[in-house]
């Protein structure tokens, strides 16, 4: 069988790989400035005006076929150069619009090159031909048939719509399938190595010849190169896929199977795909599931309400602490997204599906309700809520099926006109100053780590490091915002960016409220009465424990166990501590009452917990440790207040207008809560909230309190409803509820869009 020359000076694919590598090396040297220099740009991109010129002429002489190629022309003179990033590859490369590969074509030889051959470079962030530029950010996957010169890149980059509709609708993605042709195989192979260094995924395939088992005798096939070749990539995903159904108002399973596991499959994810069949099934599936059948994350399709099944399926199994690590990736099928939204800057699902390929992990703060009487815990990542706003949720459920996403503000609208009051007793224990200060400061301080090792075996992982902390009101906008009330196609625009701003300590309070909220008196007379803390109902030791287990049962017990204060559990539990012995009055939570853990015996072996250590912080970019302050006090208030919310992240909601935030400085990952606290009670003052919330400048109220605290409790008043709202989900407040963060966080799959620049 004949072979090609241009093979003979391949020693090995290795060599090949190699070869990618010196090129990557020598290019990253001639810049001189290390890995992340600013990129040489080739001299026709210097500036704007030669460009275009360039490009124009080019098209000019290419001919009506080849002016269609330049439909993705990018000027890059526009482009910052340190958007490039460094150099990985560089040559000659042609845009191939055939559809198909003749042998022909592949027997063309090494050195003649194409007639169309353009100067083509790889770089970390782009690969760029000609005038062309393709983002690697928008890059899912690379095709490569063995022993061809072509390869395929397929990418979702960023359309503009036609020119009369471009100002009414945001730029979609849409996916683009560009082939291009080598001079040689060699060139080829370094090509698609050059991608797999930089974390794209790898199809590769067999010589179509050899696949289509009619061999013909001129097309190199039997060379051992080739059938041996290794891209240097990552290994393809393993993750389950729970979709909901019905989220979507039934679209959910639509937009999955049509828009995101065709992306899913280019990158070469290993799907096991379970529809939900009631509502639990979720959270069963999570409970019991073999990580080792999802060793790369559990893919939650539809709301905000799907994500908090799985959550709470997770943190339900014994093996509490591996499971909290595996990775949960959402795809926005749902009527709300809040947290996918807020937290990555995510709205469609195919950028979400894009976050998800791309890989990288977001860590984000996880809060717990306890019924304090009866020891049950509901997790949550986005928001809690009680008075007005679950009232609404509880209504919605009614009219989930006509209304669908309109459900809200349907509910919201009855509910307004037959508003009831509501009485709640409230404690919260505010955040330092200093904590907040330091807080910022070690947020500010620290170097974002790329997580980009997604597709670790997180088995093993999670065997050898603890999780440690790193960094849907989504219906509270709808209930009074008919804006969200289009709730029709999915939004498939590029995403934008979250907010980045720093957390401050308290705000929209008055001065005297700040003061108490700093520690310096621990009662507030405001709204309508000043209580004492009276002793909890569950402070019998002998209390039962339903559905969860205890917290003295449960993974992260232990960290409080041992005095440890790196997590606001154990913060909790010592700020608790000190309440015992400086208000008399108060005894502090159930667990105080309990027998003290680090009397118990065997503890640390028995129960021990990989801590979060220094290491794991380091990896995760973040620490987050809050030494008690023996000042701190919890804050005491009872009378009416028409809505208490208490928000994990700043709660963006998907569908609104504006993109007001319920907790504007509310960060998913600042070991903090923002607790919300509408006072009062009346038709006008809720509708005056909404509609600043809408603006944004709820805050500036007066009868709105913002405070950032490390736990809340409430109880609801005599003959105040107690429905209770989490993440979208409708619980019974029976007695006190305490809200806390864990010590450890959960983690999302993808990076907020400000890193994915
Ligand atoms: N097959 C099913 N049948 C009925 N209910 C289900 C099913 N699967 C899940 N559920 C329940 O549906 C609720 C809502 O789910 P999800 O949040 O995914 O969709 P959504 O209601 O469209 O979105 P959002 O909550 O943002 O409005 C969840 O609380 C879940 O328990």
């Amino acid at each position: 069988m004949p072979k090609s020359t241009h093979h003979q000076n391949v020693s090995s694919p290795r060599g090949l790989a190699q070869q990618s590598v010196r090129c990557m090396s020598s290019r990253r040297s001639q810049t001189g400035t290390g890995q992340h220099s600013s990129p040489t740009v080739f001299p026709e991109k210097r500036g704007k005006t030669k460009s275009l010129k360039q490009s124009d002429d080019g098209v000019a002489n290419e001919g009506p076929e080849k002016v269609k190629a330049h439909e993705h022309r990018i000027d890059i003179g526009d482009e910052s150069s340190d958007l490039l990033g460094y150099d990985v590859f560089c040559g000659k490369l042609a845009l191939d619009k055939k559809a198909k590969i003749t042998s022909a074509d592949e027997r063309m030889g090494s050195g003649t090159g194409n007639p169309d051959s353009i100067d083509a470079r790889l770089t970390s962030k782009a690969l760029i031909w000609g005038s062309h530029m393709l983002r690697l950010e928008d890059v899912i996957s690379v095709s490569y048939n063995s022993g061809l010169r072509h390869f395929l890149v397929h990418a979702y980059p960023v359309t503009k719509r036609s020119c009369g509709l471009s100002c009414f609708l945001k730029p979609q993605r849409i996916r683009k399938d560009f082939r291009f042709l080598a001079p040689s195989t060699e060139e080829a192979i370094q090509w698609v190595s050059g991608f797999a260094d930089q974390q794209c995924f790898v199809n590769y395939l067999p010589h179509p010849m050899v696949s289509g088992k009619k061999q013909a005798p001129d097309i190199v096939t039997s060379e051992p190169l080739f059938d041996q070749l290794y891209f240097k990539c990552k290994s393809p995903p393993k993750v389950l896929v729970i979709l909901n159904p019905r989220s979507g108002h039934g679209r959910s399973s639509k937009v999955f199977h049509g828009k995101v596991e065709p992306i899913f499959k280019l990158a070469g994810f290993m799907m096991e795909v379970v529809n939900t069949k009631y509502a639990g099934h979720a959270k069963e599936l999570a409970s019991t599931v073999d990580f080792r059948t999802c060793p790369d994350g559990i893919i939650c399709v539809g709301g905000d309400g799907i994500v908090n099944e799985v959550l709470n399926g997770l943190l339900s199994r014994s093996d509490q602490k591996e499971a909290i690590s595996i990775p949960i990736g959402i795809i926005p099928a749902g009527s709300d997204n809040s947290l996918v939204w807020t937290v990555l800057g995510v709205r469609d699902p195919i950028s979400a599906a894009i976050a998800i390929v791309k890989g990288g992990l977001t860590g984000t703060d996880v809060f717990a309700v306890e019924w304090i009487q009866n020891g049950v815990i509901h997790f949550g990542t986005t928001v809690t809520y009680f008075g007005f706003v679950s009232d609404v949720l509880e209504l919605s459920e009614k009219y989930q099926k006509r209304f669908g996403p309109l459900r809200y503000f349907v509910a919201g609208f009855l509910k307004f006109l037959c508003l009831p009051k509501y009485n709640f007793e409230l404690e919260y224990l505010p955040m330092t100053k200093e904590a907040v200060d330091s807080q910022g400061k070690v947020l500010e301080d620290q170097e974002k780590i790329d997580m980009s090792d997604l597709y670790t075996d997180i088995m093993r992982r999670s065997k050898t490091e603890g999780i440690p902390r790193a960094s849907s009101l989504s219906s509270i906008d709808s209930i009074m915002s008919p804006s969200r009330m289009s709730g029709g196609e999915f939004d498939t625009s590029g995403s934008t960016l979250a907010s980045n701003e720093p957390s401050e300590y308290v705000r929209g309070l008055d001065p005297k409220s700040k003061r108490l909220s700093l520690g310096r008196n621990n009662l507030v007379a405001e709204p309508d009465e000043v209580l004492h803390p009276q002793p909890h109902l569950s402070s019998n030791p002998n209390w039962p424990r339903t559905r969860l287990k205890s917290r003295t049962d449960k993974g992260w017990t232990g960290l409080t166990a041992t005095n440890d204060s790196r997590g606001p559990w154990a913060a909790t539990a010592l700020y608790d501590k000190e309440d015992i012995s400086s208000t008399v009055s108060d005894p502090g939570p159930i667990w105080d009452t309990e027998p003290k853990w680090d009397t118990e015996p065997n503890w640390e072996t028995e129960n021990s917990i990989e801590l979060p250590g220094p290491p794991d912080d380091v990896e995760l970019g973040i620490k987050k440790e809050l030494a008690p302050k023996l000042e701190e006090k919890w804050v005491v208030k009872k009378g009416k207040f028409l809505g208490v919310l208490v928000c994990n992240h700043s709660c963006k909601t998907v569908q609104s207008l504006s993109s007001q935030v319920v907790a504007p400085k509310a960060e998913h990952d600042d070991n903090s809560l923002d607790l919300l606290l509408v006072n009062g009670s009346g038709r006008m003052r809720l509708l005056r909230f909404f509609v600043r919330l809408q603006f944004g400048q709820h805050l500036s109220l007066p009868y709105v309190e913002y405070v950032k605290v490390k736990s809340v409790k409430l109880r609801p008043g005599i003959n105040t409803h107690n429905g209770c709202g989490i993440d979208g989900e409708l619980l019974r407040v029976k007695g006190q509820v305490l809200c806390s963060l864990l010590p450890e966080q959960c983690r999302l799959i993808g990076r907020p869009a400000r890193d994915r620049m």
